[in-house]
Parts: structure tokens; C-alpha cells; sequence
């Protein structure tokens, strides 16, 4: 069953921000603590002739993986991702996600994700998150959204 997060990501998030006209147009929902999803890219996300650039799937395995934080209700920021890329990535596809918390180590949250074409692994990858305080963000100026508001207060040096 879907579960409906507490807290929401940017609306201009470029991977699924639906206030941001160019978005890769992520769309993901949860359930319980994994995340599910699923992308259709087209020609402005091209590398080749009907492929996918590989700058665009990284960005999606980026964005893919840090909506783990939403279920696992830890702020956080990618510190290191790698992207392994197993078969094409044909444009004009439905891709299906899936993304999940391997292990958590104090503030280092070690996720990983999957991108599939039906059956066919299309990509793979690892991420590095480290936890933060909702702080981390203030010395932008622009507001937070909403729903951030007192999260993950219990991040420390952050
Ligand atoms: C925008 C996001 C919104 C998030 C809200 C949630 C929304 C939900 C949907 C999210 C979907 C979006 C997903 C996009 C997510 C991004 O794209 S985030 C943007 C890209 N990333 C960044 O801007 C991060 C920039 N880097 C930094 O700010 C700082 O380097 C960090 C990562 C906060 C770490 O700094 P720090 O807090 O001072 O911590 P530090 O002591 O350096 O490191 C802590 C530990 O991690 C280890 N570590 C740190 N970096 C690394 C590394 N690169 N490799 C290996 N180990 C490392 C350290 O060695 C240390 O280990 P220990 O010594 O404790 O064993």
C-alpha cells in the first residue's frame, strides 16, 4: 500500500519539481520505507540518436535516491554517487525506479537505487547521503518549503 510522506520535496526540484517546467519529470511514491517511481524521457534528454544522455540518468538516480529521505525522515544532501549504467536507456520509455536505504551509520546514509526498462536493468547506483540539519540550507535566503519546518533537528556538526 502507497504511504503518504510527511514532508514534500522542492516544487522547482529539476528532477520531479512540478512547479518547474523544465523537471526531468520524476514521479515517485513510498511504500513504507522504499520508494518506487517512474520516468518517460524524450528528445530533450537526448545523448544519441533515441538514447538517454547520461547526465540525465544520473540526475534521476540523484534525485531517486534522496527521496529516501523523505520515508526514512532524515534532511540530507548527496555527498558521493556513483551510477553504473547496465543496458540502454531508450527515450520514449516508461522507466520504473526504485530506490532504498542500505544502511545507516550515524549521519552517513548509504543508498542505493535501480532504474528498469520492463526487465531489462537499465542502471544502477550507490549514494553516500549525510544527514543535516534543515539549517544547511538557510544561507541561500530563499524560504524552505513548508513542510520542512523542525525537520531532523537531531543532525549534529552540520
Ligand atoms: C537538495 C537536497 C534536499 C534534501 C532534502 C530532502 C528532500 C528529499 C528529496 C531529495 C531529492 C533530491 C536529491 C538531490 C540531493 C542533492 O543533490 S544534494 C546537493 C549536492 N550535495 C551537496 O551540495 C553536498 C555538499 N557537501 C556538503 O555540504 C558537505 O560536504 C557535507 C556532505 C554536508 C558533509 O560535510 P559535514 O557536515 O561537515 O560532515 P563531514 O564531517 O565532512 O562528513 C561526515 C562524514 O561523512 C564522510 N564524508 C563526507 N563526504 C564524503 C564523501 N564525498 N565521500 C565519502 N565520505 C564522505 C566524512 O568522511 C565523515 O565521515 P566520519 O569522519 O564521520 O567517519
Amino acid at each position: 500500500m502507497h504511504s503518504a510522506p510527511a514532508r514534500t520535496h522542492d516544487p522547482m526540484c529539476m528532477g520531479c519539481g512540478h512547479a518547474n517546467p523544465g523537471n526531468l519529470g520524476v514521479r515517485v511514491w513510498f511504500e513504507g520505507q522504499r520508494v518506487h517511481g517512474e520516468v518517460l524521457l524524450d528528445e530533450r534528454h537526448s545523448g544519441a540518436p533515441g538514447y538517454a544522455h547520461g547526465g540525465a540518468i544520473a540526475a534521476i538516480m540523484d534525485d531517486l535516491l534522496g527521496q529516501v529521505l523523505i520515508p526514512l525522515d532524515r534532511p540530507g544532501v548527496t555527498a558521493t554517487i556513483t551510477v553504473d549504467f547496465r543496458g540502454p536507456a531508450l527515450l520514449g520509455r516508461t522507466l520504473s525506479l526504485e530506490s532504498w536505504c542500505e544502511k545507516i551509520d550515524g549521519r552517513k546514509l548509504h543508498m542505493r537505487g535501480e532504474i528498469r526498462d520492463g526487465d531489462t536493468l537499465v542502471a544502477e547506483a550507490r549514494a553516500l547521503f549525510i544527514h543535516v540539519d534543515v539549517s544547511h540550507w538557510e544561507a541561500s535566503g530563499q524560504p524552505l518549503p513548508e513542510s520542512w519546518q523542525g525537520w531532523g533537528g537531531e543532525a549534529q556538526n552540520a
